[in-house]
């Protein structure tokens, strides 16, 4: 997946194209590409350019302890990705970082994480109102699911049901949860929604994981049936942060289906998480390029090293970064082994500790409160 560019090469210059400037993209020796950073030398110093190939689907994984880093390289991978032609970039953003992008000066929008309810099929329901599709309740919430495509209709349904009071009663009480979430509409994002071009920031922060899982597990189903049935030209790339929240939810098996068979119809996944190895070994062994930011906790340099045992050597704890937003970069095209200083941001990343310093003292007041 990495590239590597030329010593110096110029940054990437935007081009006026009206209201929002969409930045030119970088072509690679072989397609678009997209600057990750410079390679770092062993004296600290700085070296040649290191970018991303965008010319193909990818699997990726950024790991890295709290405030590593990751968050920031998604933002980096990000800017590539809306540079580039052809490709239908998509956040799922679950600590709003990515909303400072709505007010910048390029082409990315940040929508409300509404989907339709048929989004997610009768096993998916069931999944994510933690029912049992063997007991009653499940399998009257299937069969709703399997009947109608939206959450009222899912509820007349199962109210004209031949079932036992009990179960019905059940059943509706978990229609309702559902409707409380917020998340479930008829008009919810579309593939159009999804594959326009811009950035698409899908900003589930606030939500609970159980609708934030549903919303991901929608957009990424969305995002492969559009590619597999020729809905879209581009290719989409999913980039999902704090993945560990999602990856045994309702979201898990459309993740690990583009981690396994996105490559095929060309969707291409991200995970970042300051917890690998709470991933599944899937996971990590499917991703082709591996972003590892500073990681103290032996479990998870274990997990990384369990599942990518060829690249990951005796010596992977000791190599791996101690700056933030330095980074080792496993990159299976190459089946090398990258340090690489992740560069600095062209927008405004919104994923900073807010520091005690930063709040107002009682002395700056000036409203008259204390
Ligand atoms: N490549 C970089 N260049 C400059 N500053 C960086 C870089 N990477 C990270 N930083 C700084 O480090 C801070 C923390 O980074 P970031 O928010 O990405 O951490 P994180 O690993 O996502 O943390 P968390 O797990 O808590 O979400 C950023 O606010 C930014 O100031």
């Amino acid at each position: 997946m990495v590239v590597i560019g030329r010593e110096g090469a110029d940054e990437a210059s935007h081009l006026d194209t009206g209201e929002r400037r969409k930045p030119r993209g970088r072509e690679g020796a072989n397609g678009p590409a997209g600057r990750l950073g410079y390679y770092r030398a062993r004296d600290g110093s700085r070296g040649a350019a290191v970018d991303f190939d965008l010319d193909c689907p990818h699997a990726g994984l950024v790991v890295g302890k709290r405030g590593s880093g990751k968050t920031y390289t998604l933002g980096v991978l990000a800017e590539g990705l809306l540079a580039a032609d052809g490709i239908a970039p998509v956040v799922v953003d679950p600590m709003g970082a990515f909303a400072p992008l709505a007010d910048a000066d390029v082409p990315a929008t940040v929508v409300d994480p509404r989907v339709c309810a048929d989004a997610l099929g009768p096993r998916q329901w069931c999944t994510v109102l933690g029912l049992d599709p063997e007991r009653a309740a499940g399998a009257l919430v299937w069969r709703a699911a399997s009947e109608r495509a939206t959450l009222d209709g899912m509820g007349e349904w199962i109210a004209a049901a031949p079932a036992a009071d009990a179960t019905r009663r059940a059943a509706e009480n978990l229609l309702s949860l559902a409707a409380s979430w917020d998340v479930f509409d008829p008009d919810g994002l579309s593939v159009s929604d999804l594959c326009g071009g811009d950035l698409t920031v899908v900003d589930v922060a606030g939500l609970d994981t159980r609708p934030a899982g549903a919303v991901l597990s929608a957009v990424a189903t969305a995002l492969y049936d559009a590619r597999v049935g020729g809905e879209t030209a581009r290719l989409p790339w999913l980039l999902v942060d704090e993945a560990h929240a999602f990856t045994d939810g309702v979201a898990a098996r459309p993740l690990r289906r583009l981690l396994t068979r996105g490559r095929q119809p060309g969707v291409s996944v991200v995970l970042a998480t300051q917890r690998p190895s709470s991933l599944p070994s899937t996971a990590i062994s499917q991703a082709d390029v591996l972003i590892a930011h500073r990681l103290t906790s032996a479990a998870d340099v274990d997990a990384l090293r369990a599942a990518r045992p060829t690249y990951l050597d005796g010596d992977f704890a000791s190599r791996l970064p101690t700056d933030t937003g330095e980074a080792l970069v496993v990159d299976d095209a190459t089946e090398s082994v990258h340090r690489v200083t992740v560069r600095e941001r062209e927008t405004t990343h919104g994923g900073g500790s807010p520091r005690a310093s930063d709040r107002p003292s009682a002395t700056t007041r000036t409203d008259g409160g204390i």
